[in-house]
């Protein structure tokens, strides 16, 4: 049985005794009802995902998947193409915006070349899961195959595995890819329906043609790939990228586990839309750390159907907004074990 097809078998509903027992907990706590308002949800759903009514998530990890992408010679972004690989080196440097903030909270960044271009040195201190030197220019026909695309899920799906191995109990993901707000935003416009020029955005800055070219280019991409919308892998394979398909599979990974997955911004936001294509079930499992300012970013959440926690016009990705999501849901642990209820401290109201 392949590791995609064992991992989704395995995904189960949410632990609904233990959600009630932690919401008749949260209710009982000494403050008035309801008042540490999405604290108080995402508590409740952590004890459905873990099983534990006093939820840990103490060892904390986030998986950046990096890779490049054939669109880049449509001239879609004004960033060169190499920034992908030297990006990727300095996340095992600790030296960049997720980095910064993930050691807020000690989580780990754990970045993994799942397609960049260049070969990165071995001792980079970088995962090395390359299933090929970037994808295939979108414009011209699919990113990948079909093949490459489960290969893709399957990368994400054993570092997860590896990465709950040792005993993380929170994950979140990231990515690095020069040009990946282009297929994002085509996966946002099949999936919704959507004509690219509304949801088209400058991403990490805007190549010479502006946004107009970068929706035709978007729009090409669709009219000669013709993704089958209700089949995540095709999307992928024809319009995704490689680390679009690992955090699809970290994601998976994690819910097979039970383990609470936080979705970064926007290109992890769509990756979070391939893997409830896969398997629905696996939304139970993630918390959105904060709304894009991109403009496909509402729309994205909007269709994920998950509300995100923190309103700051991020749009970084690397993990950044998921890794300072990191201490909320910490706090989140923190109420629901720590508190006093009404009846330890014998008040009455
Ligand atoms: C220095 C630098 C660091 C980044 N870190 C994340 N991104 C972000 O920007 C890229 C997506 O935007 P686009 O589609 O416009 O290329 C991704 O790599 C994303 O992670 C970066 C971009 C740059 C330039
Ligand atoms: O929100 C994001 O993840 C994002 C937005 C623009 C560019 N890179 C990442």
């Amino acid at each position: 049985m392949s590791l995609l097809y064992e991992t989704i078998k395995k995904i189960e509903n949410l632990d609904q005794e233990m959600m009630e027992k932690a919401r008749v907990r949260v209710d009982n706590l000494i403050k008035p009802p309801k008042s540490l308002g999405r604290l108080e949800d995402i508590a409740i759903q952590l004890a459905g995902m873990t099983g534990d009514l006093y939820p840990k998530v103490h060892n904390k990890a986030i998986i950046v998947m990096a890779a490049d992408h054939g669109v880049y010679k449509e001239g879609i972004t004004c960033n060169p193409q190499e920034v992908t690989f030297a990006q990727t080196m300095f996340f095992a440097k600790g030296l960049t915006g997720v980095c910064a903030v993930g050691n807020v909270s000690g989580a780990e960044i754990v970045p993994v070349d799942i397609g960049i271009k260049g070969d990165l040195p071995a001792d980079a201190g970088v995962i090395i899961k390359k299933i090929k030197h970037g994808t295939d220019n979108i414009a011209e026909g699919p990113a990948m195959t079909r093949k490459e695309a489960i290969s893709a899920i399957e990368v994400g799906i054993e570092i997860a595995n590896d990465q709950i191995g040792k005993g993380v109990n929170l994950l979140g993901t990231g990515e690095m890819g020069i040009g990946n707000t282009t297929p994002s935003t085509a996966i946002l416009s099949v999936l919704g329906n959507i004509d690219p020029i509304e949801i088209t955005g400058t991403g990490a800055g805007i190549g010479k043609g502006g946004i107009e070219h970068k929706a035709a280019v978007i729009r090409k991409a669709i009219e000669i790939n013709e993704p089958n919308r209700t089949d995540g892998i095709d999307i992928l394979a024809k319009i995704g990228g490689l680390e679009i398909g690992g955090m699809a599979g970290v994601m998976l990974g994690a819910a097979a586990n039970r383990i609470p997955v936080v979705v970064d911004g926007y290109i992890s936001t769509i990756a979070a839309l391939i893997a409830v294509l896969i398997e629905p079930k696996s939304k139970k499992y993630f918390i959105a750390s904060h709304a894009s300012r991109e403009p496909g970013g509402q729309k994205a959440s909007e269709l994920l159907g998950i509300k995100p926690i923190i309103y700051m016009d991020l749009c970084l990705g690397e993990g950044s907004g998921a890794a300072l999501a990191f201490p909320i849901i910490e706090a989140a642990c923190s109420m629901i074990k720590n508190m006093a209820t009404f009846e330890d401290v014998g008040m009455k109201i």
